[in-house]
């Protein structure tokens, strides 16, 4: 099939990519012409595994093309795929002027009957109806398309693996001709796939970000819990997950959640429930616990050492996760944020996301070449990701390395019987913390 996809960002260059190795033809079109410059080249302006290979293997066997020219990207397609960004506005709501601009120029390009429009971006409840109302204000000529909302559930680091190997592809489409297409368009995937209503689609990548956000915060206020009462939140949550009817998944504490998913969705999906005249209590409590979580760490550090003032910090990890150089609502951010805010010097390191944090602290902070940069002679350790390099590490290795070996593992990263037999004081999530005799005199 000719496929064209509307955004070169993460969900379109990684559906792109996958769609042309089963054999369809992709134009993926962006506005961004430096990244198209890129991509043309075989080289990703993302750090996600096993995405450059493929880019290659496309660009090679001329299954992918890239371009920022809408006539030549739609005027053939079968299928077009909207992929462009809905950030969160000012209030939390779903900016989608990034949707509405693109919706225009696809109505401008359509020069013949049956393309299908799917929105694979994230949008509010009802916007598909506004797309065909932003499509239909462009034609030239009075053709006809379909429109059908086909959400993405891809997770940023596993991004590949989930497209050949999801749980669900879910359609809603305004035709039976069309949400048939569809299915047709992801057979080779072999993923079991999911027919709805437009609104349901729409509504089920919201629900689906906000009960995984749910589960997060449930598990790290337990976890919270378990700090002060005692329990140790990996038994607990493993106990958890044991029922069926829970899950193992989605139930690991920590520093809260991060990314550019979580936290715009479920503020948008507030806000959505705000516009009817419904007050999302239970998910403005998973927000609330989210942003409390974040900072968690750096009290925990307060705690220990009365004041940060004039130390020297290390953070490890810079990612919202592992595998991925995305830094967006990082709570690593935040940590070190807060961390300036009281007057502590910081040297932090990331295998991959470097570059991207740079644009965000700019020369606030030092930038270590080498993980034992941001450990060496450092006066507290803080793990905000965890990243396997840092999980192999040893806590007797830190504690040669560091001035006062204090760390603050906010992924629970090492086991509690190692920390006891060495020198560190060490503080995780929903485990008791191990400290040493020595400096409690
Ligand atoms: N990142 C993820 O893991 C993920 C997963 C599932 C769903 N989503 C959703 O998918 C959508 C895209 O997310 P993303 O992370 O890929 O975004 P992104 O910000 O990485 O990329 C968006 C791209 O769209 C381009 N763009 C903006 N306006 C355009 C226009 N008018 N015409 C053509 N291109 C335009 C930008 O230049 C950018 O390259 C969002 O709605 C997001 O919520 C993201
Ligand atoms: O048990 C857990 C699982 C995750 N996280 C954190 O939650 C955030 C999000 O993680 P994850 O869901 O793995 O990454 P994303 O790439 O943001 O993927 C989510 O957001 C995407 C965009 O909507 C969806 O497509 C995916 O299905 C959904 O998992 C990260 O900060 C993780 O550290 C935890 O703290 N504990």
């Amino acid at each position: 099939m000719n496929i064209t996809i509307i955004g070169a960002g993460y969900v379109g260059l990684v559906t792109g990519v996958c769609l042309a190795s089963v054999n369809h033809d992709v134009i993926v079109l962006d506005i961004h012409e430096k990244k198209v410059d890129l991509l043309k080249q075989g080289i990703s302006p993302i750090y996600e595994p096993g995405l450059e290979p493929l880019l290659k293997q496309q660009l090679q066997d001329h299954k992918m093309t890239f371009t920022t020219d809408y006539h030549e990207a739609c005027n053939q397609a079968e299928i077009i795929i909207l992929a462009v960004g809905t950030p969160s506005k000012q209030d939390g709501s779903s900016d989608l002027s990034f949707i509405k601009s693109a919706a225009e120029e696809i109505g401008a390009q359509l020069m013949k009957n049956g393309t299908i429009i799917v929105t694979k971006s994230t949008v509010p409840v009802g916007t598909n109806k506004k797309i065909k109302g932003w499509i239909q204000n462009r034609l030239s000529g009075p053709y006809h398309f379909s429109l059908a909302s086909n959400p993405e559930f891809l997770r940023e680091g596993s991004a590949i693996h989930d497209t050949f190997d999801g749980d669900r592809i879910v359609i809603g489409a305004d035709s039976q001709a069309a949400a048939a297409k569809l299915e047709e368009m992801h057979r080779p995937f072999n993923v079991p796939v999911l027919h709805t209503s437009i609104e349901s689609a729409e509504m089920i990548k919201y629900a689906s970000n906000a009960f995984l956000a749910t589960k997060i915060s449930f598990i790290n206020e337990i976890a919270n819990i378990c700090e002060k009462l005692g329990g140790n939140i990996e038994d607990v949550a493993h106990g958890m997950g044991m029922d069926s009817r829970i899950g193992p998944h989605f139930l690991q504490a920590g520093i809260g959640y991060g990314g550019s998913c979580f936290p715009k969705d479920t503020n948008a999906l507030v806000q959505l429930a705000g516009d009817i005249d419904h007050k999302f209590e239970l998910l403005e409590s998973v927000i609330k616990v989210n942003a409390k979580q974040q900072v968690s760490l750096v009290n925990k550090a307060r705690e220990h050492f009365g004041s940060l003032s004039g130390k020297k910090a290390g953070v490890l990890g810079l990612s919202f996760k592992p595998n991925t150089d995305d830094i967006r609502e990082a709570a690593s951010i935040e940590i070190v944020k807060q961390l300036l805010a009281e007057g502590v010097a910081v040297t932090v390191y990331d295998p991959v996301a470097i570059d991207n944090a740079r644009s965000v602290l700019g020369e606030s902070v030092s930038y270590g070449e080498h993980l034992f940069d941001s450990i060496e002679d450092q006066d507290m350790l803080f793990i905000a990701t965890e990243w396997e390099e840092f999980k192999v590490l040893r806590l007797k290795t830190i504690a040669k390395l560091m001035k006062n070996p204090a760390v603050f593992d906010g992924r629970n990263c090492f086991s509690l019987e190692e920390a006891k037999e060495t020198t560190v004081d060490y503080y995780s999530v929903g485990r008791p913390a191990v400290i040493k005799s020595s400096s409690l005199i």
